[in-house]
């Protein structure tokens, strides 16, 4: 890899790796946010960092493109040690998307897209050719949209051109912070599937930070399970994770959640069992309903069991013990 490469504004470069090397950041309270954390970033691949609330993923984020300083420890980006960069010259060479994308709210499109571009000294006429090449990238047609302003776009189409923002320059290395979090669980569906085309053509190296295990399966090449300070429970592709967990904290964090989906997706007469004589007083539940329905039904009533209803009438019953016994492979997912 070209050791200037990171400085470089040309044409489309190579992804870079990052390394990071006992990196910690520790605030001048004494709160120790992240302790010793050691990780190999594989250039263009995405990998994702999870973990509970405070432990640490924000800031391990934002100490590679130096918005925190590290308190101690190394980081490699492309062959160099950027903490002997220019931090605010190094920012112009990676990418950073947050969740609310943060447009100028004064500019329009094409010039929000063209913001690092502009810093580093393009001509306009590029400038603009490259902000409506990547508003195509992110599927906004150009000629409708470059010239409307943040607050004319739906909160999906404004996370896309925070993403169209920072690719604009062609960065080695694109970091994000829970970058599909704040639209609709169906605005996001879409926004990951449409991320994971682009990620196809542009091959970034990309550290993503999420709490959403299913986004971090569905978009990871490699997800780091943290744990608080910044400790890292397992490092892996997501199929490893969830099939071969190496700690019960990790099975813990990954299982949880695949369990609840299941339930959830999961018809509750997988379950069923033909009524019994003593039915009076519990909790119903409709037969279309899932497994998930159906132990809601039974924990909001402190019941240990449900009827199941069909057109009014009662067509069976799902115990709390039965919806734990449907085999996985039944599971409609
Ligand atoms: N300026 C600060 N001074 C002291 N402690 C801080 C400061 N900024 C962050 N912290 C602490 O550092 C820890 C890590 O914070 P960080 O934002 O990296 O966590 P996170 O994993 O990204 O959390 P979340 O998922 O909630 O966004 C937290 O305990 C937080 O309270």
């Amino acid at each position: 890899m070209d050791a200037t490469a990171i400085n470089g504004s040309g044409p489309a470069r190579s992804a870079a790796s990052i390394t990071l090397e006992d990196v910690g950041k520790t605030y001048p309270d004494g709160t120790v946010a992240v302790g010793d954390f050691s990780l190999e970033v594989h250039a263009g691949e995405l990998t994702v960092l999870i973990g509970p609330s405070g432990c640490g993923k924000s800031t391990i984020l934002r100490m590679i493109n130096r918005l925190i300083e590290p308190t101690h420890g190394r980081i490699v980006i492309d062959g160099q040690d950027i903490l002997k960069r220019n931090p605010v010259e190094l920012r112009r060479h990676i990418g950073y998307v947050i969740q609310n994308v943060g447009l100028f709210p004064h500019q329009n499109i094409r010039t929000n897209v063209g913001t690092v571009p502009r810093l580093l000294g393009w001509d306009k006429k590029r400038i603009n050719e490259r902000a409506d090449e990547l508003l195509e990238l992110v599927g906004l047609d150009p000629a409708r949209f470059a010239k409307r302003y943040p607050h004319e776009l739906s909160g999906g189409q404004r996370q896309r051109i925070g993403v169209a923002r920072a690719l604009a320059a062609d960065p080695l290395v694109l970091l994000m912070d829970e970058p599909f979090s704040a639209v609709d669980p169906i605005a996001r569906g879409r926004l990951q599937e449409e991320f994971l085309r682009l990620q196809a053509t542009v091959r970034k190296t990309i550290v993503l930070v999420t709490h959403d295990i299913d986004e971090a399966v569905r978009l990871g090449d490699r997800i780091a399970v943290l744990a608080e300070g910044g400790r890292l429970l397992q490092y892996a592709p997501p199929a490893e994770l969830l099939s071969k967990p190496d700690s019960t904290a990790v099975g813990d964090f990954v299982g949880a959640d695949r369990g609840i989906r299941r339930l959830a997706v999961t018809p509750l007469r997988q379950a069923m069992t033909p009524p019994t004589a003593i039915m009076a007083g519990r909790p119903t539940v409709d037969a279309e309903g899932t497994l998930y329905d159906a132990l809601a039904a039974m924990l909001a009533s402190d019941a240990a069991e449900v009827v199941v209803v069909e057109d009014g009438k009662t067509v069976g019953v799902v115990t709390r013990t039965s919806v734990f016994e449907v085999p996985e492979a039944e599971a409609t997912v």
